[in-house]
C-alpha cells in the first residue's frame, strides 16, 4: 500500500479498529478514512454506496460489527445475524462497485465445528455443527468469507478474509453482560477489590479453553496480511496456547489484586469446550505474535484504570 494511498477503517473506533488505525499512523500513512456508526450506518445501503461513490477508498479493513461475548450473541441472535450480513454485504459490494484494489474482511474463530479436531485448521470450515450459543454470528462471518471468495471468482476481487482468536487490548468492550470473558474478568475481580467483596463469580465451568491475542499483535498481523496475503479462502491470526478459563481468571485475579475466593455459576453457558487455532499457515508465511498473556493483561487492566479516572464509558 502506498503511503498515501486512501485506506479506509471501518470501525476504526472499536478496539480492532482503533489497532489498525493506531498502526498505519506509526507507519506513516496520511490518507485514512473513517466514519463513526453515528456518522455512517453500515447497514444502510444507499448510505454505503453514497460513501463509497463520493470517497472512492483504495484499501478497506472491515472491523466494523456487532461483536460481543457467549451471552450477547446467545441474546441477540436475530441482531448479531442481521446487522453483521447488512455491514458486509453492503461494504464488501460497494467495494466491487467502486474498484477498491484490496479489502480486508475480519472474521472470527467462532466459524469453526463445535467438536473440531484441535488445533483448528482452515479446511476444517463447514465439515460439523457449529456452537449453539453464537450461531448466527457465526453464520454472518462464514457468509462474509464466502462473500469475499464469490466476488474474487466473478469479477476478480482482491478480497482476503482473516480468522482471528479471541482478542484483548485496548479499548475494549467492559460492558458487564454483553462484553467477552477477558475484559468481564478484568472489571469484575477489579469492582470486587474496590468494594471488599469476598468472591467472584465466574460463568459457566471454568473448564472450557481459549486462546487470547493482543489487539494490537492483531493489528500487527492484518498489516502484514495487507501487503503479503492475496489469496481465497482465509487465514487463522491467534498465538497458538490456550489455557482453561479457571486459569485465564487466577491469572486476572492476581493481576487485579483481588484476594477473594472464585465461585463457578453453572447457569452461563460454557460455549465451545476449546478453539485453539493452527496458526501455521501464518507462521509459515513469517508472522508471529509478540504479546504474551500476562504482559498482555497488564496492558489491558491500565487501559481500563485509566479510562475509569477518565470516566470515559467503559
Ligand atoms: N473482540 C474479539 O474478541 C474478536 C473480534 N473479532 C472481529 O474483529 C472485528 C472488530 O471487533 P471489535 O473491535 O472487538 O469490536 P468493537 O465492538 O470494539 O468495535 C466494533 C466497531 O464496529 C462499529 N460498528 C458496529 N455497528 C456498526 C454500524 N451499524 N455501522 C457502522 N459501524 C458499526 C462500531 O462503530 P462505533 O464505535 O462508531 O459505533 C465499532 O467501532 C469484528 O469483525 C469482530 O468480529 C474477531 C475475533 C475476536
Ligand atoms: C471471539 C468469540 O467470542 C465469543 O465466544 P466465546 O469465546 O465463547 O466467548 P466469551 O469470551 O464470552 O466466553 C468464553 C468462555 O468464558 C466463560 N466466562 C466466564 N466468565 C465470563 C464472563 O464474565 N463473561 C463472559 N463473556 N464469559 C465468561 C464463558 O462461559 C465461556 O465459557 C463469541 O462472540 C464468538 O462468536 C467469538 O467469536
Amino acid at each position: 500500500m502506498e503511503k498515501n494511498a486512501k485506506i479506509y477503517v471501518a470501525g476504526h473506533r472499536g478496539m480492532v479498529g482503533s489497532a489498525i488505525y493506531r498502526k498505519l499512523i506509526k507507519e506513516g500513512y496520511t490518507n485514512l478514512l473513517t466514519r463513526a456508526s453515528s456518522e455512517l450506518d453500515l447497514r444502510n445501503q444507499q448510505a454505503v454506496t453514497d460513501f463509497f461513490e463520493a470517497e472512492k477508498p483504495e484499501y478497506v479493513f472491515l472491523a466494523a460489527a456487532k461483536v460481543g461475548g457467549i451471552v450477547a450473541n446467545n441474546t441477540y441472535r436475530a441482531d448479531f445475524l442481521f446487522e453483521n450480513l447488512s455491514i458486509q454485504n453492503n461494504v464488501i459490494h460497494q467495494s466491487y462497485k467502486t474498484g477498491v484494489k484490496k479489502l480486508m474482511f475480519l472474521g472470527s474463530s467462532c466459524i469453526y465445528p463445535k467438536l473440531a479436531p484441535q488445533p483448528l485448521k482452515e479446511e476444517y470450515l463447514l465439515t460439523g455443527l457449529l456452537e449453539e450459543t453464537n450461531e448466527p454470528y457465526a453464520i454472518a462471518k462464514i457468509s462474509g468469507i464466502k462473500m469475499c471468495d464469490a466476488y474474487r471468482a466473478q469479477y476478480n476481487c482482491n478480497f482476503i478474509s482473516v480468522m482471528p482468536t479471541n482478542l484483548y487490548g485496548y479499548n475494549d468492550n467492559y460492558h458487564p453482560q454483553n462484553s467477552h470473558v477477558l475484559p468481564a474478568l478484568i472489571r469484575r475481580f477489579h469492582e470486587a477489590k474496590e468494594n471488599g467483596l469476598a468472591e467472584v463469580s465466574i460463568w459457566g465451568s471454568g473448564s472450557p479453553l481459549r486462546e487470547f491475542l493482543f489487539a494490537d499483535d492483531l493489528a500487527e498481523a492484518c498489516y502484514f496480511l495487507m501487503q503479503n496475503f492475496n489469496e481465497g479462502g482465509f487465514l487463522n491470526i491467534g498465538t497458538g496456547h490456550d489455557l482453561s478459563i479457571k486459569d485465564l481468571a487466577l491469572l486476572v485475579k492476581k493481576i487485579v489484586g483481588f484476594e477473594g475466593a472464585l465461585t463457578f455459576d453453572s447457569s452461563k453457558p460454557d460455549g465451545t469446550p476449546r478453539k485453539l487455532m493452527d496458526v501455521s499457515k501464518l507462521h509459515d508465511l513469517g508472522w508471529k505474535h509478540q504479546i504474551e498473556l500476562e504482559e498482555g493483561i497488564q496492558l489491558a487492566y491500565q487501559d481500563f484504570l485509566s479510562k475509569q479516572q477518565e470516566n470515559s464509558p467503559l
